[in-house]
Formats: C-alpha cells, sequence, structure tokens
C-alpha cells in the first residue's frame, strides 16, 4: 500500500511522513527529495534555473513513476503537488494508495513559514508576519479545494508530531 501524505507547505509532510514510516515499518519517499536526487539540483535552484512550469513536469512525472510503484510506502508530496497536472486524479485513481491531508489553520502554518522560508522558493521573498498571513490565506482558498478531495484529513493544529502520528494511524486501520 502506498499511503500519500499531502499538505501546505510546513504542515508536516516530510517529517511525520519519516516517523510514520518508521512506525509502521514502510519505506519513505518524499517527492520534493526524489525530484532533487533525480534533477541534481535542490528544489530552489530548479526554480530558478529552470522554471515553476519545467518544475511542475518533473513533479507529475516522477508522481506518476512512484504510484506504480507495489511496495509499502509512505510518501510525502510537495505542497503543490494535488493542485497541479492530473496529479491528485492519479492519487485517487490508484487501488492501492491512500491519502491523507495534514490539515493546517492559517495562523498554524504562518508561525511555522515565518521562520524557515528561505528554502521555500514561493515564500522566500515575504518579509513580514502579516504579508506571510495574506499571501497563505489567499494560497491556501485556492488549493483546498484540492486537499479536500484527499481520502482522510487529520488536523495537526497544536498537536505533537507523535500525537498526529497516533491519529494518522487511529484513521488508516
Ligand atoms: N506537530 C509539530 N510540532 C512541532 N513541530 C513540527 C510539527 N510538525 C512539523 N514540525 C516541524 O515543522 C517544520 C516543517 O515540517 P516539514 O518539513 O515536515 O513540513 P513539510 O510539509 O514537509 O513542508 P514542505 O512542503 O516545505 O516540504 C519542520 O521543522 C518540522 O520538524
Ligand atoms: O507548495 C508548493 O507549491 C511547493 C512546496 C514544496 O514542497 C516544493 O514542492 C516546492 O517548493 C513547491
Ligand atoms: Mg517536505
Amino acid at each position: 500500500m502506498i499511503i500519500v501524505l499531502i499538505g501546505y507547505m510546513a504542515s508536516g509532510k516530510t517529517s511525520l511522513g519519516k516517523k510514520l514510516a518508521e512506525k509502521l515499518n514502510y519505506n519513505f519517499i518524499d517527492l520534493d527529495d526524489f525530484i532533487e536526487e533525480k534533477e541534481k539540483l535542490s528544489v530552489s535552484d530548479i526554480f530558478k534555473t529552470k522554471g515553476e512550469i519545467y518544475f511542475r513536469k518533473q513533479e507529475s512525472f516522477f508522481l506518476k513513476e512512484l504510484l506504480n510503484d507495489n511496495s509499502n510506502i509512505i510518501l510525502s508530496v510537495g505542497g503543490g503537488t494535488p493542485c497541479y497536472s492530473n496529479n491528485m486524479q492519479d492519487i485517487l485513481n490508484a487501488d492501492h494508495v491512500t491519502s491523507i491531508y495534514l490539515k493546517a489553520s492559517i495562523s498554524t502554518l504562518v508561525k511555522k513559514l515565518i521562520k524557515k522560508k528561505d528554502k521555500r522558493p514561493l515564500i522566500a521573498h515575504i518579509e513580514t508576519e502579516e504579508a506571510m498571513a495574506e499571501f497563505i490565506g489567499k494560497h491556501l482558498f485556492e488549493r483546498i479545494p484540492f486537499y479536500d478531495q484527499a481520502e482522510t484529513k487529520v488536523t495537526i493544529d497544536d498537536k505533537t508530531k507523535d500525537d498526529i502520528v497516533e491519529d494518522i494511524i487511529l484513521e488508516l486501520f
């Protein structure tokens, strides 16, 4: 089975995915890391030198490749993955794949993202907390229709990583 974790930037897809994989004894794959390995460039450098459209094309290509795997995998995708190409449809259509939306409020995301924005090309230029809140509010509004298609939702606000992993396991089994 492939368990796909989706959600906005900094919702915890990578760190919770690793923990969940350890607990369930699944392999862990992070789509952003996978793209970086294949392209031999960081996500930020792909955006800078080749542009976002190229990134989205590769993201969709490598997602398809990974969804064809029959082993037990926790797959953390990028924040934008469900919102481009037919990616969400591909995730939903695959029988051996289940999807989980790690749902966070705008204020949780602002708190996390204002601290660590440098490696995230879409928000690296935003200076103030107020501007970050405005950007995330609009961006999340556009993305929620995609995220909401996930089979399962788990809220992450004010929870520890271990609590969230427990909640995910309760929802799954
Ligand atoms: N429940 C939590 N409590 C405290 N810190 C958390 C929690 N979940 C995640 N974090 C921390 O928040 C940061 C962002 O998490 P992470 O990198 O896993 O998010 P992401 O969804 O993979 O982001 P991106 O879309 O940029 O890949 C990390 O430093 C992580 O350790
Ligand atoms: O939310 C997004 O669109 C992105 C999130 C990251 O995971 C990376 O995939 C990239 O920075 C784009
Ligand atoms: Mg990540």
